[in-house]
């Protein structure tokens, strides 16, 4: 069989042994061809082929639930769920998610994106089925990376003390995006090397190979279960949960995971089957990858591995920017000091890591560990820098708020992919943050317009001795290395006037400043754009000279319009200006596509704002 053929799960449920290895074959090379074409997550659905297939085999969705954590690895899921055709427009516009999606299909029964969700959502679902007193199985799979979550650890806690039957899935391929970091890996080492499962189940005489499964496994499933019962299989990590383990067993082996998920499936509460997988196999680069490059990946060509796009040369993203700007203060600087919240391939801080091993800390995916732990450093004397995503600050709202801002402690946020990311779809657009934090008393929060820009402010940022924000967009910008800093004045807004009688006035920020002064001089027409920098606090002066001019006013926003700029403005002034027009992203969730595509759906193109202008002149 195909894999574009695959129907439903119902294809692979009479295959022997023999076939399904065959179909995983074909699915990895299925995988690594369509994702060099598209993009995607590459690794961790290399990693999952042989576990979703036996995942599959032994359950039966959509009436069983099966919950994958974060989502990123659910390719060979959305195969044997009828989806493979779809796969050359995944992650694009109306086109297949990246992630779990009820809308796509009822054998998607929860959605993520997110880290470190589905063990709570497996406690949800089983206990809706008791208390309805219905009849399905609730599998959660989670990797090694999310487990560092503090939402798992307060599911498995929660999960240890209710005992509803449900089955945890750890996947341990020892990765997070790059190499994970967890307090308990010791223990997880520990399991790692137990022959436990296998001398247990050395009993169960593998002789199914060739035929259909299943025949001899309910007797040994009795007898691991007796084991189970009688504490012959010790896993201090989560026997501490009052949890059940099973493992480890190998997950690239069909037969050995079909036994030990039809044993799980027999035992009674919770259980965890803990599975070692590899990350990236089949692909040689990718398997051999310790930095998380291979983790997500753009459009790439199969035979190098080298990527289809490049940079312009004299381009760098905004996180390189930042980054080699905190390599340089770092090196006059001895107490700065950099964390992320398992983040450090994609904010680019590898060679942080590697220049100032003493002072780079990688926390596991702990978005709110990270920035309460980062304000105790900085009463403890030191200077952090804490890089988190848009998105995943929104785990740390609390945090911001109860220990950054209310404390006042000069912590600098650097928040990487702000505003629409694309292809990560609605679960990642970075649109939120400047309502979430504006409202946060002490906080600054700033986004450069370029990035000679952005190394000033950050040079202003850690000057300041103040909790300071500064956001910046996914994507590459011009770079040179500005030698002589500036302090910047915190609340300052520049503006800039194009032509000699200006008839409008543009509010914006970040990229788009420049954006719309090219557009404004190509088309000839006179305008004042005014570079908003500062978010919080907002430039009053500048905002009363700008509303004395009598001209149209608007504020040209790419992010959730809702708390965000134009209403700080409309805050500050408390009244509306004679024209006051503002764009921006309406109170709903984005939807994946390019940035491009989005921009247009919303409204926010610069289409938009010029033809608005037009109407001015
Ligand atoms: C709250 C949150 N923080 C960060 C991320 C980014 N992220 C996505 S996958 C991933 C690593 C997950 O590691 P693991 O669970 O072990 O899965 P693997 O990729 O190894 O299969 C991270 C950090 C996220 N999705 N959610
Ligand atoms: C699954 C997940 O949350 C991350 O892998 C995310 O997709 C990374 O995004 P970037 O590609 O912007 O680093
Ligand atoms: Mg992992």
């Amino acid at each position: 069989m195909r894999v574009t053929d695959i129907q439903s799960p119902k294809d692979i449920k009479s295959m022997n042994v023999r076939q399904l290895e065959n179909l995983a074959d074909q699915i990895r090379t299925f995988l690594i061809e369509s994702i060099a074409r598209t993009g995607g997550h590459l690794s961790s659905n290399l990693g999952v082929v042989e576990l979703t297939l036996a995942m599959h085999y032994v359950f039966n969705a959509p009436k069983d639930k099966l919950i994958f954590d974060v989502g990123h690895q659910c390719y060979t899921h959305k195969i044997l769920t009828g989806r493979a055709q779809m796969f050359p427009l995944l992650r694009q516009r109306n086109g297949l998610s990246g992630y779990q999606r009820m809308h796509e299909s009822p054998y998607d029964c929860w959605e993520a994106g997110h880290s470190s969700t589905s063990l709570s959502a497996a406690l949800g679902f089983a206990t809706a089925r008791d208390l309805l007193k219905q009849n399905y199985e609730v599998v959660a799979l989670i990797g090694d990376g999310s487990l560092t979550g503090g939402m798992a650890m307060e599911a498995l806690n929660d999960i240890g003390s209710k005992q509803k039957k449900l089955i945890i899935i750890f996947n341990d391929n020892n990765m997070s995006i790059s190499r994970n970091h967890a307090g308990f890996e010791e223990r997880i080492t520990a399991l790692r090397a137990s022959k436990v499962y296998r001398s247990t189940k050395q009993g169960m005489k593998s002789n199914l190979k060739n035929n259909k499964m299943g025949q001899n496994v309910l007797k040994q499933v009795t007898k691991v279960k007796d084991h189970i019962k009688d504490g012959v299989i010790d896993a201090p990590l989560f026997r501490e949960f009052n949890l059940d383990y099973i493992g480890p067993v190998d997950g690239h082996n069909l037969n050995e995971l079909i036994n030990v998920l039809e044993t799980a499936k027999e035992h009674d509460g919770p259980i965890v089957v803990h599975v070692l997988t590899r990350k990236g196999k089949g692909y040689p680069y990718a398997e051999q990858d310790q930095t998380g490059k291979w983790h997500g990946v753009s459009p790439f060509d199969v035979k190098t591995g080298e990527p289809l796009m490049k940079l312009p040369y004299d381009h760098l993203t905004w996180s390189e920017v930042i980054s080699r700007t905190l390599m340089r203060f770092a090196k006059k600087d001895k107490k700065l000091v950099v964390l992320t919240p398992a983040m450090a391939q994609g904010s680019k801080l590898l060679e942080f890591s590697k220049a100032y091993p003493d002072r780079f800390f990688d926390c596991g995916i702990a978005e709110q560990h990270t920035v309460t732990m980062a304000g105790a450093m900085a009463l403890g004397g030191l200077h952090p820098f804490v890089s988190v995503y848009s998105t995943f600050l929104q785990r740390a709202y609390d945090q911001m708020n109860h220990d950054i801002g209310r404390m006042k402690l000069p912590v600098v946020i650097g928040i990487d992919r702000a505003g629409l990311v694309g292809q990560d779809g609605d679960t990642h657009q970075g649109v939120f943050d400047i309502a979430m934090l504006r409202s946060i008393p002490n906080l600054i929060l700033s986004q450069p317009q370029d990035a000679a820009e952005a190394q000033n402010l950050l040079y202003t940022a850690f000057r300041s001795g103040k909790p300071f924000c500064i956001r910046y967009p996914r994507g590459n910008v011009k770079y040179e290395e500005v030698t002589d800093l500036q302090d910047i004045e915190i609340g300052s807004w520049t503006k800039t006037t194009v032509g000699t009688h200006p008839k409008s006035i543009v509010i914006t920020y970040g990229p788009d400043v420049d954006h719309v002064i090219a557009k404004a001089k190509t088309n000839n027409m006179d305008l004042i754009v005014v570079n908003a920098r500062f978010f919080k606090p907002v430039d009053g002066t500048m905002i009363d000279e700008l509303y004395e001019t009598g001209l149209p006013i608007h504020v040209f926003e790419t992010d959730c319009r809702i708390g965000s700029l134009s209403t700080a403005i409309l805050e500050y002034r408390n009244r509306v200006a004679p024209q006051f027009q503002t764009f921006g992203i309406d109170d709903h969730f984005v939807e994946q596509g390019s940035v491009r595509s989005l921009r247009i759906q919303e409204h926010i193109g610069l289409e938009d704002l010029f033809e608005e202008l037009e109407q001015d002149v």
